[in-house]
C-alpha cells in the first residue's frame, strides 16, 4: 500500500572523509511520518543529509528515494523534494522575489499561492535582496520554497537553527499541517531536541558517524528512567550499570535503562521520573564519551 511505503531507505551507507566516518548508517522513514535525526555537533547529520542529496558520493550502501536508487535519475527524484539546506543557496544580490522567479523555474509543480501564503505567512519580505535578510528570515525564506513546489518529502538540515522560539512553534505547526498528506514524509536534523517530543513520530539518533537507534519516539521515550533518591542509593544503583550518575545537592540521580529497575531491590525510597528526549540524548552522548 503506497501510504506504508518507505520514501527514503538508507542502508549501510559508509563514507570516509579525512577525520571522520560514515559507518553502516541505516535507517528508513514511512509516508505519513516525521522523522528527527539528532546528535551532537559533528556526528554526521549534515555529512548523511548531503549524501541523501546526492551531493556528497557515499563509498558503499545504498540510498533509495521514493523506491528509486538515488544515483538513478536524481535531477527527476529532486522535483518531489522539499530540500532546506544548512547554507544559504538563493542569489545574494537578488530579492526574494527574483530568487523566486528562477526557483520556481526548476520545479514543475510550483505553485505560486502556496508560495505566496506562506510568505505572508513567515513574514519574510519579497522586496529585499536576500543577503540583508536576517539569519532567521533567510531560513523562513528557504523553508517557504520548499514546500511550494508539492513535494512528497521534506528533507531539512537544522530548519530551526537562528529561528525565535516563537517562529519555531509556528513552523512546527506548518510541519503538522503538511503531514495531514499521509503521502507525504518529513525528514530533519535539529539541534531543538524538545521540538521533536511534539512532533517527530521516529528519532534517529547518530553519533560519531554510527546511528545508535531508529525507533518511534514513544519507545525511546519509554526506554529511560532517571532515578533519583538519597546518597545511600549510588551503591545500589550503581550495581546495575547505569548510563550515568551524579551527585546532586538533595542527592543521588541516575539516568539507567527502564528494565534495569525491575533488578534494584532496596528499602531506601527513590523517585523515578521520565527524561523528556533532550535528558535522553544528553545522557546517551555523556555516557558514550565516558
Ligand atoms: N568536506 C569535508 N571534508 C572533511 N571533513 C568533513 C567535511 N565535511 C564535514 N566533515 C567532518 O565530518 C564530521 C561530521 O560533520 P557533519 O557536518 O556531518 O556533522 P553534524 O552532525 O551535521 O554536526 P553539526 O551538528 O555541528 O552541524 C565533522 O568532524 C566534520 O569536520
Amino acid at each position: 500500500m503506497k501510504e506504508t511505503e518507505n520514501i527514503l531507505e538508507v542502508t549501510n551507507v559508509c563514507k570516509k572523509l579525512k577525520n571522520f566516518e560514515l559507518q553502516q548508517v541505516s535507517f528508513s522513514l514511512k509516508r505519513g511520518y516525521i522523522m528527527g535525526f539528532i546528535g551532537p555537533n559533528g556526528a554526521g547529520k549534515s555529512t548523511t543529509i548531503r549524501c541523501m542529496m546526492g551531493l556528497s558520493h557515499i563509498d558503499s550502501g545504498n540510498i533509495k528515494l521514493f523506491n528509486n536508487d538515488f544515483h538513478t535519475n536524481m535531477k527527476a527524484l529532486k522535483q518531489n523534494i522539499g530540500f532546506v539546506y544548512d547554507q544559504n543557496v538563493f542569489f545574494e544580490d537578488l530579492t526574494v522575489e527574483k530568487n523566486k522567479k528562477v526557483i520556481s523555474m526548476y520545479y514543475d509543480q510550483w505553485d505560486d499561492k502556496a508560495f505566496y501564503d506562506y510568505i505572508e505567512k513567515f513574514d519574510v519580505p519579497l522586496s529585499t535582496p536576500v543577503k540583508s535578510l536576517s539569519k532567521g528570515t533567510a531560513m523562513k525564506f528557504a523553508l517557504a520554497v520548499a514546500l511550494s513546489h508539492n513535494a512528497e518529502l521534506i528533507i531539512m538540515d537544522e530548519p530551526t537553527s537562528g529561528l525565535d522560539p516563537i517562529f519555531r512553534k509556528e513552523l512546527l505547526e506548518v510541519l503538522l499541517e503538511v503531514i495531514q498528506d499521509a503521502n507525504k514524509a518529513i525528514f530533519f536534523s535539529t539541534h531543538n531536541i524538545s521540538d521533536l517530543e511534539h512532533i517527530a513520530d521516529y528519532i534517529t539518533f547518530i553519533f560519531d558517524g554510527n546511528v545508535q537507534f531508529c525507533k518511534e519516539t514513544e519507545t525511546v521515550l519509554d526506554e529511560y528512567v532517571i532515578v533519583k533518591g538519597p546518597k545511600s542509593l549510588q551503591e545500589l544503583v550503581e550495581v546495575h550499570c547505569p548510563l550515568s550518575t551524579k551527585l546532586t545537592s538533595l542527592g543521588f540521580e541516575a539516568f539507567m535503562k527502564k528494565e534495569q529497575l525491575a533488578s534494584l531491590n532496596t528499602n531506601l525510597e527513590f523517585k523515578i521520573e521520565r527524561p523528556s528526549l533532550e535528558d535522553i540524548m544528553y545522557n546517551l552522548v555523556k555516557s558514550k564519551k565516558r
